[in-house]
């Protein structure tokens, strides 16, 4: 699914308003009638509700939802605030379609705005994608009043405030709201950690913008959902043997961390790698031997920590390496010799982001359109540099990944998956119970077994993130969030590939 910014999406609504020969008044209409119907399905008609409009068409949206809940017998009261001439043509239109006995209200200072409490809806329909500027004076006084207050607010498009494409400046005002109501597709704001206590639980809704204009438009955002990635899957074929499926190479597991290798072992074998071999330290020999025994182990000549390659290191088709490896000296000089010698692709996470993150000599070596790093924010940090906020950590990913010719995948809520190309995508599965030490680890080996598969690398990273969150989510189902485990991912990652298996 496509991210669009707040200009491409205006040009859908005119292009829609167009192509079907409506008004932009019916198109506000439909959408506010989605919304209404989102609403509905949310929240009984017991609570009152109070809606909010400012002066362009977002505040048109308020006043049609207004129009609608009245209908559908919610008790409503309308706010309207910001001069009444600025109003913009649909919100003057639907000002008027008010029925008489709906209550409406004007603000022109902050306390004329009621009491809130938490028996109360609000709904907020400030300003949608049309803001330009921080929000301050009357309207962030409003704002600063709904968000102290205990009632639940719910935003129409975006949280009044909040730039939907670019950094908020720090000076403006942004309604917290508890859900957001968007409209056709998600914004780029949505996706973002920082942004987390102004969105809330967020949905986008459908309202018919042109599906034409939409697949025309260019973007390098995507937000990858399962209609994007269920199709990737490759069928295996009947007379497919082992060798069809790759042969994987892991490099993991230390002294008091041989559980990161048993983990992305696990993992990769559960995602369809024909073939695979571990190389850990000699003390690990035993528990992988025991713990996987469908792969098969080599052991390093050192006890505690990687120091070797294995011989032959060509005919491993994909190679991960990093989970519980540490950054001893000697295991650098092994990662230089891996950098230096080997041809196929890398997949690199943990340690060896940290230990290249280190060195300018290493990130020189880095082979092109061969690496795909996958780091959490912590190992990012190391490995591209800090950000003053999460647009420009986007865009020095982005960089990132153009010099090196590589692929990142920023682990998080919303993984973001940067291309060497530019491209950025946002995965949509996942949950808080991921957030548990060693589910990284299942990422790893999940990846680096698709790679072995050959996927195309980008492929690999989405299809993988996806398949990740999503037997994460199936995990969170069955024990919940609090006391879901790595291995807990692991187990589910059968019924999350026949999920995407089956309905493909
Ligand atoms: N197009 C369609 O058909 C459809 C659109 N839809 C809906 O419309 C929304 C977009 O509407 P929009 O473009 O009218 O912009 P909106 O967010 O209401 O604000 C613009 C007004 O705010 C003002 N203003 C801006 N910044 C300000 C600030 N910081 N402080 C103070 N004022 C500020 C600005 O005035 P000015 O800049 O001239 O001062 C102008 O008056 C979209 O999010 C969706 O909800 C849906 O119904 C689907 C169909
Ligand atoms: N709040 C969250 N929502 C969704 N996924 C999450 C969340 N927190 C963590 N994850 C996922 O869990 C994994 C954690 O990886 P990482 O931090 O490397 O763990 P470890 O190093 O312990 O293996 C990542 O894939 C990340 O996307
Ligand atoms: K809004």
């Amino acid at each position: 699914m496509k991210i669009l910014t707040a200009a491409q999406t205006r040009e859908a609504d005119a292009y829609t308003i167009k192509a079907e020969g409506i008004s932009s008044a019916d198109l506000m209409e439909r959408a506010a009638k989605a919304f209404t119907t989102w609403f509905e399905n949310k929240f009984q008609p017991t609570k009152e509700v109070l809606v909010f409009c400012g002066p362009g068409n977002n505040g048109g949206d308020g006043l049609v939802v207004a129009r609608l809940l009245h209908q559908r017998n919610y008790p409503v009261r309308v706010f309207t605030v910001g001069a009444s001439e600025k109003a913009s043509s649909d919100f003057k239109t639907n000002l008027k379609l008010l029925p008489d006995e709906l209550k409406h209200f004007h603000i022109e200072e902050a306390n004329q705005v009621p009491d809130l409490n938490e028996d109360l809806n609000v709904i907020d329909a400030l300003f949608g994608t049309g803001l330009n500027r921080p929000v301050t004076g009357i309207f962030a006084d409003v704002i600063e009043k709904l968000n102290s207050s205990a009632a639940c607010i719910t935003s129409i498009d975006i949280p009044s405030g909040l730039f939907s494409d670019s950094q908020t400046p720090y000076e403006g005002a942004i309604i917290k709201a508890d859900y957001t109501i968007s409209f056709e597709l998600p914004k780029l704001a949505f996706l973002l950690p920082q942004h987390e206590e102004y969105i809330g639980e967020w949905h986008v809704i459908p309202i018919g913008l042109s599906e034409q204009f939409i697949s025309e438009t260019e973007t390098n955002l995507y937000y990858t959902t399962y209609r994007d990635i269920h199709y990737k899957l490759k069928p295996r074929k009947k007379f497919s043997h082992k060798g069809t499926f790759g042969h994987t190479l892991l490099l993991c597991g230390g002294f008091g961390k041989m559980g990161a290798a048993v983990l992305a072992a696990r993992a990769c074998l559960r995602s369809g790698v024909g073939l695979l071999t571990l190389q850990v330290p000699s003390a690990g020999y035993t528990v992988l031997q025991t713990a996987v025994p469908e792969a098969m182990t080599l052991a390093d000549k050192s006890r505690k920590h990687l120091s070797e390659l294995p011989q032959d290191i060509n005919k491993y088709n994909a190679i991960g390496v990093g989970p519980g490896l540490g950054t001893e000296r000697i295991t650098k000089t092994a990662i230089g010799q891996l950098l230096a010698t080997s041809s196929h692709p890398l997949i690199i996470d943990a340690d060896a982001i940290n230990l290249i993150g280190s060195s300018d000599k290493l990130k020189a070596q880095l082979p092109k359109n061969r690496v795909i790093f996958t780091p959490h924010p912590k190992e990012f940090e190391r490995l591209v540099g800090k950000s003053n906020n999460d647009y420009d950590r986007l865009r020095d990913m982005l960089e990132f990944c153009a010099e090196y010719g590589c692929y990142v995948v920023l682990k998080g809520s919303n993984t973001a998956i940067g291309t060497p190309e530019g491209k950025l995508y946002f995965n949509s599965t996942g949950n808080a119970g991921m957030a548990t030490g060693g589910t990284g680890d299942v990422l790893t080996g999940i990846i680096t077994a698709l790679v072995a598969q050959h996927y195309t690398l980008e492929d690999a990273c989405l299809l993988g993130v996806y398949v990740h969150g999503l037997a994460g989510d199936l995990a969170s189902s069955k024990v919940g969030d609090i006391a879901m485990t790595a291995s807990d991912v692991i187990d589910h990652l059968p019924q999350a590939f026949l999920h995407l298996q089956q309905s493909s």
